[in-house]
């Protein structure tokens, strides 16, 4: 099995190019469902989750053609690809293919609109908590759907003249049930209106592209998202965002090492609660033409407190490297975990590295140290892995990530990257 090794010690200069979102690509590639005319979205990036879901698509019938790579910039593995599902040959999304990836779980709502029915194993991911869909079921139901549990599969169908428009307000924000509930009002009967929608940049995204495609879409980004049905959808040219998260965490890499890194293609407006907190750790960050310039040179690493919440709050997907860069702080911080229950793992493998942690409830409490110490370590997530990584990158000697799959899932060419600001990172097959 493959792992990274970091040998820490070295500042990062240069350019990182980011990546397309992996948590708007995904929902994107789904929408490709909601019609028989070719989707073709630009700027997808090349990850083992971005695959996975490329399998489970074309078991829905999805035709993929992949188009190489974007032009004029620095090089990435991000493509366009064009995604045409003439017809749906398949309304069972097996537990095989589903139980790899949370996300997957999404096709319920265009399979549900388009073919009235589906059967959707229920979802895996990563291990951060109970991570449950009831939001989905209800809102589903709120257009009319009926729903059935059925040997760990949910069943669920439409009424005979399709989904009807509905008034729903979510009783806890869901990026995923507004995602899903987004996409199959598209194509109900008369209005939905969805409140206390979740705000992320990634709904955005895919409501500008279901737009494009001939949706009626108006709210999104707000806590009121109202869609007028439509009879179809058509297809559609649409550019998947830069990645929030990937942008996030190479800027706390930076902030851990010191260096002045341009993380080229992305957009400050997309993160501006995390880098808020970066500045007041001491990280000078300014958008420039190209990308977001992250520098922190001479001056140490300040503590400080964080809350993860919905967007625009601080993400619960930044948590980890955040925790990590406050392990090297010149005091005490406190970071509190509002979105997982279970969104710590990283806390005692940051510990084998010297960290000093301690968790009460959903809060730790991080007591900076003057050094860390490479070892070898191991995660059960995405996040966490990298949040490893970073500390690595300031530990003293050679510190060896395990289970280096959580890191494929949702960052395209991570040693590349690194490697190519001067960090000394590898992958290393045995
Ligand atoms: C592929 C993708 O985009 N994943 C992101 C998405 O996950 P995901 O869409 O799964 O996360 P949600 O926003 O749905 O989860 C938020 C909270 O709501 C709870 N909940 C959710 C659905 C439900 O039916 N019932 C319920 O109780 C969850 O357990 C969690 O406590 O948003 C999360 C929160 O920003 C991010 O960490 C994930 O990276
Ligand atoms: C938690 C994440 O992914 P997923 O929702 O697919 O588990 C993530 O991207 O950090």
């Amino acid at each position: 099995m493959d792992r990274i090794r970091v040998i820490g010690g070295n500042q990062l200069n240069g350019i990182i190019p980011i990546s397309g979102a992996k948590n708007a690509a995904l929902p994107l590639m789904i929408a490709s469902l909601l019609t028989s005319d070719t989707l073709t979205l630009e700027n997808v990036p090349h990850l083992a989750d971005v695959e996975q879901l490329m399998r489970i698509l074309g078991n829905h019938g999805v035709d993929l053609s992949v188009n190489g790579r974007r032009e004029g910039q620095t090089e990435t593995y991000s493509r366009t690809v064009q995604f045409t599902c003439r017809t749906i040959v398949d309304t069972v999304a097996p537990y095989e293919l589903v139980s790899k990836m949370r996300a997957s779980f999404w096709v319920i709502g265009p399979l549900l609109a388009r073919e009235g029915k589906a059967r959707v194993s229920l979802p895996g991911g990563c291990a951060i908590g109970t991570r449950p869909v009831d939001l989905f079921l209800e809102s589903l139901q709120a257009l009319g759907a009926t729903i059935e549990i059925d040997g760990g599969y949910v069943e669920v169908t439409a009424p005979k003249g399709g989904l009807v428009g509905a008034h729903y307000t979510f009783p806890k924000v869901s990026v995923g049930a507004t995602h899903v509930m987004l996409m199959a009002a598209t194509l109900a009967k008369g209005t939905t209106v969805i409140e206390n929608a979740a705000r992320e940049p990634e709904v955005v995204d895919l409501a500008a592209c279901l737009s494009a495609m001939g949706a009626k879409i108006e709210g999104a980004g707000t806590k009121t998202i109202t869609i007028e049905g439509v009879s179809s959808l058509h297809g559609a040219r649409h550019r998947v965002l830069p990645d929030r998260i990937e942008t996030g965490t190479y800027a706390m890499a930076v902030a851990m090492t010191g260096g002045d890194v341009t993380l080229e293609g992305t957009n400050g407006a997309l993160l501006e609660n995390a880098l808020d907190a970066l500045r007041q750790a001491g990280a000078t960050i300014t958008q420039t033409e190209t990308g977001l310039r992250v520098v922190r040179n001479g001056n140490g690493i300040q503590p400080v407190d964080v809350v993860t919440e919905p967007f625009p709050g601080f993400p619960t997907d930044l948590q980890a490297q955040f925790m990590a860069l406050m392990t090297r702080s010149s005091g005490v911080s406190h970071i509190t975990e509002t979105i997982f229950e279970n969104r710590f793992m990283h806390v005692q493998e940051l510990a084998r590295l010297g960290a000093k942690i301690s968790l009460s409830g959903q809060m730790a409490r991080i007591e900076g140290v003057s050094k860390l110490k490479g070892a070898p370590v191991m995660a059960t997530d995405l996040r966490a892995s990298v949040s490893l990584v970073i500390a690595g990158l300031a530990a003293e000697g050679e510190t060896l990530v395990n289970r280096v799959y959580h890191l494929d899932r949702g960052f395209e060419r991570l040693e590349e990257k690194l490697t190519r600001c001067g960090a000394v990172v590898e992958r290393v097959s045995e």
